[in-house]
């Protein structure tokens, strides 16, 4: 199975880009994560956000191979503690298709990604930076693993 991450925005900072790749680096070759970037619609003072948000949206879904199962990162998703992230994991396994994370700009998904979801994640209640959650979609995706693994990185 092949994790595909979609994130909006390019060009992110050193420590972004070093954290994600941190964690990237040790998914096994069965279960590779994948980063693709959406460039951001350019939000100046006039910008029409809705448009914006619809291009970066069908971009998004355009990039996203026939028949992936589509995940959102959604504040108000369904949160997971690590088990059940582990659990879930295996349901995605087991069931073949290969997933979409999608994670959005500044002002959230676009309609239409929301729309396609299959399953809403919640990293927590507060509203977290998107560049951050990259880097920690990355690690808890990790630690599900190792924990159907066996793996010593998660420990009790
Ligand atoms: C800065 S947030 C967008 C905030 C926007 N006002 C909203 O409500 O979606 C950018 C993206 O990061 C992800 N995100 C931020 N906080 C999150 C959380 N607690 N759980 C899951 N995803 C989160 C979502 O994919 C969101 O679209």
């Amino acid at each position: 199975m092949k994790i595909q991450m979609i994130a909006v925005g390019t060009k992110m900072p050193a420590w972004v880009e070093t954290g994600f790749a941190e964690y990237q680096r040790r998914f096994p070759k069965d279960m590779a994560l994948e980063l693709i970037e959406i460039p951001a619609g350019k939000r100046g003072k006039n910008a029409d956000i809705k448009r914006i948000l619809h291009i970066e949206g069908e971009k998004t879904l355009a990039a996203i191979p026939k028949g992936n199962r589509i995940v959102t990162l959604e504040v108000t998703g369904k949160a997971l503690d690590t088990h059940q992230l582990a659990k879930n994991m295996e349901k995605w396994q087991l069931d073949g298709r290969d997933v979409s994370l999608l994670i959005g700009g500044p002002e959230g998904l676009a309609p239409e990604c929301i729309a396609a979801s299959e399953q809403k994640w919640s990293l927590s209640n507060l509203t977290l930076p998107h560049p951050l959650v990259r880097i920690i979609v990355a690690e808890s995706l990790y630690r599900g693993w190792s924990l159907n693994n066996n793996h010593p990185y998660h420990r009790e």
